[in-house]
């Protein structure tokens, strides 16, 4: 099936807009890849010290230079569950390299954030700024250039992002994503969720929410909603870089191990010491971003990516922005029902069909760029994506791992939906546009009678005085909350998901209320309308200075526009009020961040402190 239309359009008008920064991207990689084996080109010095550790066996294909050697960048922590399981994963690769007459070694750690550690606290302030610096870790750690490939561990919000785009700036390496896999489903999300109101509107204490949340966050793996950790899994599937299938299997399994071995055999086929040499540079080219984009829209993801992607998407010269994310939403069906965006989570969704059956669906239809290239070789392209991972037992008991096509018929229509038979026609996310600016709003959550919300504003500089506000009882009523001073330059641009039960609370209460923000939300946000990450933020003389409570504010998700109902007369006379967020630049690290907000670029330049200067 040739690609929709629109898929063409966007994809050509990508590449048109990208040709120079691209053109420069991949003269770099061509001339790194020219120079052969990475190694070859240390002095005598450098190599010794670079496998001085080694084992005796290993150093002698380190020495010899005619095996290839991976170099593993791995973001394992205790601190996020989803992380902790990758600790194991750096002694399986090494067994499986020298199963191959090859080696790996653990070429760097990066740092990894928990979102719902810092969610609220002080932390979220230094979230997406640590994006970038996981970038740069994984830069310091491939820079050592001893390496053939490169094999990311990781799984979360901006840690899958930040590996990304250090690994592309080493885009003559060959690279394979290796998650970890969700845990097992515990308190459903929606009970959560449930629990968290009831706290908010003082109906229960914290022993009955903390107990409620160590039921939903109960043992090592991903969280099991549908939010920017498990949005990365997804995107790694669709733009080709994990093993097939890698996305939601549980951690602890025999196949988790077989699949984080098996990407060790994978990448070592596809370096340039064999036929099959595969890039990273040419496996996130033009048609995988807009795949990636694709598959946001089918299945709800975070708006977190419309600020990842085109960080990404920059990192290997290519220039995207949020018209292009729109344009493709108009074309692209919902075909997933994951929390938030259902009552389901990702270990149903897998067990539904999952990715393998949601990417075959899409193919189908043309909604997919088939002709790509990925890690997984051969000619199939992005097809295959549409099969699972299965183990086997061989003829002496071990496990073989092999692949089975996903199921013809979605195991539950009401997760996992059909082209034919969508849970809406068009995708999760929309672009708003008018005189507060340009923002973004995920309307995959939020039921169709609260896409269009007009009501007067209340201003606030902080999520803290609005939860106050509300606990003093002076919400009770239809307001547009206009929390502003949250953009990347004021405070590192957090998620506000802690007004989450808040808001919807007074939504449960029949009042028409909404959120914006040059701030961002959770992945895991959902039934409240929010416009967020309103750009220009507040502090770069943004409109959304201007606001004044009372004002009528009317965000339309249906029209996809946001405007202050005000005369323009009287709004181009309004000052622009000065804020001040010297209290967020100190303590808690983030004094060590004021070079980031001063270089970040806007929300929808993917608030990148890196130049990408091609
Ligand atoms: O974008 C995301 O998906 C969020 O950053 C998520 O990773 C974060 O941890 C949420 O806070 C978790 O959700 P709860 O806070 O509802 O547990
Ligand atoms: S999904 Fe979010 S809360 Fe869960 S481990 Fe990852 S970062 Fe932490």
């Amino acid at each position: 099936m040739s690609p929709h239309p629109r898929l063409i359009e966007v994809t050509a008008r990508i590449r048109a807009r990208s040709a120079a920064t691209r053109q420069r991207y991949l003269q770099h990689v061509a001339a790194h890849h020219a120079r052969g084996v990475q190694r070859a080109g240390l002095g005598c010095t450098n190599l010794a010290h670079g496998y001085a550790a080694a084992p005796e066996s290993d150093k002698i294909w380190l020495r010899a230079q005619h095996a290839p050697n991976i170099g593993i960048v791995s973001s394992y922590n205790d601190m996020l569950s989803a992380h902790q399981p990758l600790l194991a994963f750096p002694a399986w690769i090494k067994e499986a390299a020298r199963e191959h007459g090859a080696t790996a070694q653990f070429a760097g750690g990066v740092p990894a954030m928990c979102d719902g550690v810092t969610q609220g606290q002080p932390g979220m302030e230094l979230s997406l700024f640590s994006r970038d610096v996981i970038a740069m870790s994984t830069a310091v750690a491939l820079t050592h250039n001893m390496f053939d490939a490169t094999l990311c561990l990781g799984v979360c919000d901006k840690i899958v992002p930040g590996l990304l785009i250090g690994a592309l700036s080493f885009g003559h390496l060959p690279t394979i994503f290796v998650p970890g896999g969700p845990m097992p489903s515990g308190l459903s999300n929606e009970a959560k969720a449930k629990m968290r109101q009831r706290f908010a509107a003082g109906e229960v204490g914290p022993d009955a929410l903390l107990a409620a949340e160590e039921q939903s966050y109960h043992s090592a793996g991903t969280c099991t909603f549908y939010g920017t950790a498990n949005s990365n899994q997804m995107l790694m599937e669709i733009m080709g870089l994990h093993v097939p299938g890698s996305a939601f299997i549980n951690p602890g399994t025999p196949l988790r191990e077989a699949l984080v071995r098996e990407a060790a055999n994978r990448v070592l086929q596809i370096t340039a010491h064999g036929p099959d040499y595969t890039p990273i540079a040419e496996v996130i080219d033009e048609r995988a971003i807009v795949n990636g984009i694709v598959g946001l829209m089918a299945t709800g993801g975070s708006t977190n990516h419309t600020l990842h992607l085109v960080a990404i998407a920059r990192a290997a010269g290519i220039l995207i922005d949020w018209s292009d994310f729109d344009d493709i939403s108009a074309v692209v069906p919902l075909l997933a029902r994951v929390y938030p965006n259902g009552k389901a989570d990702v270990n149903q969704f897998h067990e539904a069909g999952g990715l393998g059956f949601l990417i075959r669906e899409l193919l189908d239809a043309g909604l997919l760029h088939e002709d790509v290239r990925t890690v997984a070789g051969g000619k199939a392209g992005l097809r295959a994506y549409t099969r699972h991972p299965v183990l086997h037992e061989g003829p002496d008991g071990q496990h073989v791992l092999a692949w089975e096509d996903a199921p013809a018929t979605s195991g539950n229509d009401q997760i996992v939906g059909t082209v034919a038979t969508p849970f809406a026609a068009n995708g999760g996310l929309r672009l708003l546009k008018g005189n507060l600016g340009r923002s973004v709003i995920k309307v995959s959550a939020v039921k169709p009678e609260h896409q269009v919300v007009q009501a007067p504003a209340i201003v606030f500089e902080d999520q803290e005085d609005l939860l106050a506000a509300y606990k003093r009882g002076e919400l009770q009523r239809d307001f547009i909350a206009v929390v502003r001073g949250q953009g990347p330059r004021a405070n590192g641009m957090p998620e506000l998901h802690s007004l989450t039960p808040t808001l919807t609370n007074l939504q449960d209460q029949g009042f028409k209320v909404a959120l914006v923000t040059d701030g961002r939300m959770s992945g895991a946000s959902g039934k409240v309308p929010a416009a967020i990450h309103v750009t220009p933020e507040a502090l770069a003389q943004g409109p959304l200075g201007r606001v004044r409570d009372g004002d009528v504010i009317l965000l339309d998700a249906v029209a996809g526009t946001l405007d202050a109902l005000v005369s323009p007369q009287e709004w181009d006379a309004r000052d622009l009020p000065t804020l001040d967020r010297e209290a967020h630049h100190h303590g808690m690290g983030r004094d060590l961040f004021g070079g980031m907000r001063h270089t970040v670029t806007g929300a929808e330049q993917g608030a990148a402190t890196f130049g990408g200067d091609w």
